[in-house]
């Protein structure tokens, strides 16, 4: 157990949605283990992701970019667990790290934001909107290729004030970012995945520790939710037999539905020209395959050049 002598420290970004992303993770190893708030350590680490604020993030180009510098402080011991949102986490970990604890899973729809807009439909022909999400921007040029695209980078903060100051009609973020937030009211409305199917994990907080901690992994287990698990291990390993990462225009959900879990996925060219989807519904415990087979159907629907921008 952590004591005050030998707290557990937690390694998180120092943005404001992983700030309240480790603190609810801290809350709840509060609650399922009756320690005390010094016994958890917050523990704030700069990423490269965080350094640049002025580029796209397909341009820094790497995987890992918000992950890479809290592996190694895990890996050196400078932190015990890392709090992490899903979507942002490569496919798979360093040697010596497990990821394998999740917390119940928020709101997985992307949220239409918007200062005069009431809908995504309500968009006028050749409307500026802003993102710089490879997914989303491939998504609505494939369902509106009359919309101009603009880049569109920065904490919640800067984008509001970017729509305030009419760089853009609207933009897109994650409706669990903002509800952890006590946001929720920027948005204008959520957007259903049957529109708009959202990124791999969104909505998931994964928490990250050495393979070999047993204090660790004791905490943790008391933790985890068992059902977002179920969901990201075929969302993961769709995503893993694709390839792809936060570069990639891929976009995967699996939901429990009857008792089984049904996933869907979409692979998009980036300029929105084409989308390829399947689904499949299968055992709760198959999803990982479920997610290999579904990726291995779409890349065989895939014309040749399909991923020329990988
Ligand atoms: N790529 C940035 C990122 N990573 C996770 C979230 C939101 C929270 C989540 O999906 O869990 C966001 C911001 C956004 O897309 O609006």
């Amino acid at each position: 157990m952590p004591t005050a002598k030998s707290p557990l420290k937690i390694g998180t970004r120092g943005s404001p949605l992983a700030l309240a992303q480790a603190f609810e993770t801290r809350t709840r190893l509060m609650a399922a283990h009756g320690i005390t708030e010094d016994a958890c350590e917050i523990v704030i680490i700069k990423t490269t992701g965080d350094q640049v604020q002025d580029r796209p993030l397909k341009e820094i180009g790497g995987k890992g970019l918000f992950t890479k510098e809290i592996e190694e402080a895990l890996l050196a011991g400078a932190i015990d667990i890392a709090v992490h949102s899903m979507k942002d986490m490569p496919v798979a970990q360093p040697e010596g790290l497990l990821l394998d604890c999740y917390l119940p899973r928020e709101d997985v729809r992307d949220a239409f934001v918007s200062p005069g807009i009431e809908r995504l439909a309500d968009l006028p022909e050749g409307a500026v909107v802003g993102s710089s999400s490879l997914r989303r921007r491939a998504q609505l040029a494939n369902r509106r290729p009359d919309l101009k695209l603009v880049e569109f980078r920065g904490n919640v903060q800067t984008r509001l004030r970017k729509l305030e100051d009419g760089i853009a009609a609207a933009t897109f973020l994650a409706m669990a970012g903002l509800n952890r937030l006590g946001m929720a009211s920027v948005a204008r409305g959520a957007i259903e995945p049957e529109e708009m199917l959202p990124a791999v994990a969104q909505g998931a907080i994964g928490i990250e520790r050495r393979a070999a901690d047993a204090r660790a992994e004791a905490l943790l287990t008391a933790i985890h939710d068992n059902a977002t698990g179920e969901r990201l291990a075929a969302e993961r390993a769709f995503l893993r037999a694709l390839d792809g990462s936060c570069e990639t225009p891929i976009a995967g959900l699996a939901m429990h539905d009857g008792g089984l879990l049904w996933l869907r996925g979409e692979i998009l060219r980036p300029d929105g020209s084409e989308v390829i989807r399947g689904a499949r519904r299968v055992g709760v415990a198959d999803g990982a395959e479920a997610g290999r087979d579904l990726a291995d159907e779409l890349l065989s629907r895939a014309p040749a050049g399909f991923f020329d921008w990988r």
